[in-house]
């Protein structure tokens, strides 16, 4: 496969952490122990780990966990030997006290995530992180609602503050192959630093626009095991490490151990299958933060309504990640008919 960046490629699990969202935050310590112990066994180079909105997520707004996530994140790095354990931090949701104790417990890595065009925010805790000693990454969220010009300028100011990668974060699954190819382009080319791409599945395209974005320059790609995110998950790990061999890129990665971990370990721990159904596949046509579906999904039952006609109307009010009050609102508009559908 030809590539433009001639670094290897690392790659963060985040079952642990997109996967909250899917299992409504209900991760046990005995589920991450045994979930990093075969990552790590497999030779994956981060695993991420943290409620599904990061630090400090653990609230009625976004979901309640069932464990404290300090002592997850802390059996996590007790299990892994070579693995680098990461955790996801929104300035609002997280703060400074939350990074410093997941940094104390093990976490060696963070993503500091902030919408697309609210990079600024991000300043503090980027030079927070690279003080205490932290890896630390900017996460650019909901990519598709930015101009490629848009998200350099600030994929440019993450770098200034200090972050040492930068993701094009696809949290609807909304990006077409052409513009993951020019988004990633563009970065590769600004960028002094590394980056990265993370991708949902809403609409079929996550392994196909991965692949693309590390032709362009990605060296920082994420993947969820048998595709446990939020939505119709994510880029799926074992999949993505088949096909990159098969390419002829090798990424350090057990193939048969991730399989193996997919089917016998994750499979069991899945309340649900993560498909493409109605309405995931809404989120990629409508361009909806993924983690919504099932809170409008909920909100759907609550008010006896379809929830895409609540996830198509977030869409049209262009809602981002930490909106999540929105949901009920236009569910309580829709079933008193004050909109149409
Ligand atoms: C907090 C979000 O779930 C982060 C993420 O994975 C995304 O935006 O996608
Ligand atoms: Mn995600």
């Amino acid at each position: 496969m030809e590539r433009k960046s001639n670094k290897p490629i690392r790659m963060t699990e985040v079952c642990l952490r997109d996967g909250s969202h899917a299992l409504r935050h209900q991760i046990t310590d005995a589920q991450v122990r045994r979930v990093v112990r075969e990552l790590d066994d497999a030779g994956m180079h981060y695993v991420e780990v943290c409620h599904g909105d990061g630090l400090g997520g653990s609230t009625l707004q976004y979901g309640k966990s069932l464990i404290n996530e300090m002592k997850l994140i802390e059996a996590a790095a007790m299990e892994a030997k070579r693995a680098s354990i990461a955790v996801l931090l929104i300035p609002g949701i997280g703060t400074v006290h939350e990074l410093k104790e997941a940094h104390s417990l093990g976490a060696g890595l963070v993503r500091v995530a902030t919408h697309v065009t609210e990079a600024d925010v991000s300043a503090q805790h980027i030079h927070f992180a690279r003080e205490l000693g932290m890896e630390t990454v900017g996460f650019l969220m909901m990519a598709h609602m930015a101009p490629v010009e848009k998200l350099v300028e600030q994929a440019k100011l993450m770098e200034s503050y200090g972050a040492q990668a930068v993701y094009v974060t696809d949290s609807a699954g909304a990006l077409l192959p052409h513009q993951v190819r020019e988004r990633i382009a563009a970065l590769h080319e600004s960028l002094k630093i590394e980056v990265g791409f993370h991708a949902h599945n809403n609409l079929s395209l996550a392994v196909a626009n991965t692949l693309i974005a590390i032709e362009e320059g990605a060296t920082r790609i994420d993947g969820s095991v048998r595709c446990l995110g939020a939505g119709a998950g994510n880029t799926q790990t074992e999949v993505l490490v088949s096909v990159l061999d098969r390419l002829g890129c090798d990424v350090g990665i057990d193939l048969y151990k991730m399989m193996d971990l997919a089917e016998d370990t994750i499979g069991p721990i899945i309340p649900q299958p993560i498909e493409i159904n109605k309405g995931s596949l809404v989120l990629g046509y409508a361009g909806v933060y993924s983690s919504f579906l099932l809170h409008a999904q909920k909100a759907a039952k609550r008010f006896d309504l379809d929830a895409r006609d609540i996830l198509t109307e977030l869409g049209r009010r262009k809602v981002v990640g930490g909106q999540e009050d929105m949901i009920l609102d236009v569910a309580a508009e829709l079933a008193k008919g004050k909109l149409g559908v």
